[in-house]
């Protein structure tokens, strides 16, 4: 099985057809308004309507209202929702229950011992998105180009359905699926020129090496 490959923070229709066209399986759409890949639901709809058909699309939410989920949701159709905030399992369990949509809970790494949170989502979503935890104060719970030690990863349950995250590049991507033992890879700053602004040529880059990194 080749790797599963995640562009996220998508912003403009030119990057999204980029990203469509170097072969990503999922493109991830931001609701965070502090954040530089920030989008409307009506931007996000926009780019939804481009993906549909050639990759699922993931919304990027943090501690989101029932009201914008259901307004984002309506507006783009998404196939995953990413949750990126203080959700509980509760929580979690509750939106896929409400929306129907597949709930990847994202878990900050820090060391080993953070690895027990995940223990709580197993099944109250569908996949834990592990992510490099945001240092003290950061503005952003996510998409900040930090990695953790994929060794930290090493001895899960290869059974376990989880995504690999957290200051991927197309020059380290496929040290971390060998390491991680990752079937699926996210990236948003390692293809990014500036923070928001994605390339073209690094996110095809990405796509390459990753799929170039599988199976194991
Ligand atoms: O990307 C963001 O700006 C963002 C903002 C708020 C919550 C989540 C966010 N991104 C979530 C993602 O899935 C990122 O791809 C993930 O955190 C990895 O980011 P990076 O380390 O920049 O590759």
């Amino acid at each position: 099985m080749s790797i599963e490959v995640k562009i996220c923070g998508l912003s403009e229709p030119a990057t999204l057809e980029a990203a469509l066209g170097a072969g990503a399986d999922l493109v991830g759409l931001v609701s965070f308004p502090k954040s530089p890949r920030h989008v409307s639901p009506e931007k996000a709809a926009e780019l939804a309507a481009l993906a549909r058909g050639r990759a699922r699309v993931a919304l990027l939410l943090v501690d989101a209202s029932d009201d914008l989920v259901g307004e984002l949701v309506s507006a783009t159709l998404p196939d995953v929702l990413q949750l990126h905030g203080d959700e509980s399992p509760e929580r979690a369990a509750e939106l896929r229950r409400i929306f129907g949509r597949e709930v990847w809970k994202a878990i900050p790494l820090g060391a080993e011992a953070d690895l027990a949170a995940a223990e709580l989502y197993w099944d109250a979503a569908d996949r834990v998105l592990f992510d490099a935890r945001p240092p003290q104060g950061a503005e952003l719970p996510g998409g900040n180009g930090l990695a953790f030690d994929w060794e930290l990863l090493a001895n899960l349950d290869p059974a376990r359905p989880f995504v690999l995250s957290g200051g991927l590049t197309p020059e380290n991507v496929g040290e971390a699926v060998r390491v991680a033992r990752a079937k699926t890879v996210d990236v948003s700053s390692g293809v990014e020129t500036v923070p928001g602004v994605k390339d073209p040529e690094r996110i095809a880059a990405f796509v390459r090496a990753a799929r170039a990194a599988g199976p194991f």
